[in-house]
């Protein structure tokens, strides 16, 4: 995919035109939610939202600053469990499996269903250590051989192999911004992911490292199901097969991403895509 990047783009009045999100998403729902909401404490975050998620494609969530997009993600692999009063109700299954039965480990939950970051976040470890931690904890390796392996195909497919191969042993944290991304995506991929979900994963890079990545998360999506929160509108006109446009806690409108920056068929996804709210 041959991607301008761009950042954050003013929108006044223009119409985004998808640029080559390859083709349709399929339509096999690898996740499905229905009537999901979330509270942090009393205030409502999310309202009744209920969307399927389509396997091995991407979907963006697109909307103004605090209309939930985050949150929503983080429903996802249990994240929000791991914040203070927030709570979830509704259903999220997960192949059919509800991710909130009790018998569900949510350890397992999290290799399944990984999760990158908009700041890249490496562990304080070598490279290699960064992609062997996960599979060593999982017990998805179990000797040096095994685990070498995994090392070399995860960054392979992060497409980071040939900048670090002969440098594992050096700290993750040395690497470029993008570089760092790169390796916080090559570890998600080491646990064996089903779905990987990305918050942002571009905004803390320049316009460079924003299309490596984003020819990469093309490239991953034959492979994983995306699920990608970004400002972008762009970058998801770009990226994206599927849409979801969210406003005030709500799922506005949801549709392949070619329909929703064309032809979007609410008033307030218009408005959105060209620049008026938001
Ligand atoms: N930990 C939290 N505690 C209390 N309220 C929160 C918390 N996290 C988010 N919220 C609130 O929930 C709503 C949705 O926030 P969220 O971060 O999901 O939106 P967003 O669309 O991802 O925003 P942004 O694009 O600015 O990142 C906002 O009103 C926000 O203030």
């Amino acid at each position: 995919m041959n991607a301008t990047p761009e950042t954050r783009a003013p929108l006044s009045g223009s119409r985004i035109r998808p640029s080559a999100p390859a083709s349709v998403a399929s339509n096999v729902s690898r996740i499905s939610a229905r009537d999901v909401t979330v509270h942090y404490g009393p205030k409502q975050a999310i309202f009744d939202v209920s969307i399927e998620i389509p396997e091995k494609s991407v979907t963006a969530f697109i909307g103004p600053s605090g209309c939930g997009k985050s949150t929503f993600l983080r429903c996802f692999n249990r994240m929000n469990d791991t914040i203070e009063g927030c709570k979830v109700g509704g259903l999220i299954t997960i192949d059919g499996d509800d991710i909130h039965d009790p018998s569900l480990d949510v350890v397992e939950l999290r290799a399944r269903v990984g999760m990158v970051f908009q700041k890249p976040n490496p562990f304080p470890k070598s490279i290699y250590d960064n992609i062997a931690y996960g599979p060593r904890i999982h017990g998805l390796v179990k000797t040096k051989a095994e685990t070498d392996d995994l090392v070399e195909s995860s960054l392979k497919k992060a497409g980071l192999w040939k900048e670090v191969s002969d440098r594992l042993d050096q700290p993750g944290t040395g690497l470029s911004g993008g570089q760092q991304q790169r390796l916080c995506i090559a570890r998600t991929i080491a646990t064996g992911p089903e779905v990987i979900l990305m918050d942002e994963p571009c905004s803390a890079l320049d316009p460079i490292a924003t299309s490596i990545v984003e020819d990469l998360i093309h490239e991953l999506r034959a492979q994983y199901t995306i699920i990608i929160v970004t400002h972008s509108m762009q970058q998801a006109a770009r990226v994206s097969q599927k849409t979801a446009f969210f406003h005030l806690g709500k799922l506005i409108e949801y549709g392949e991403t070619e329909q929703i920056f064309v032809n979007p068929k609410e008033k307030q996804t218009e408005a959105y895509i060209t620049g008026r709210i938001g």
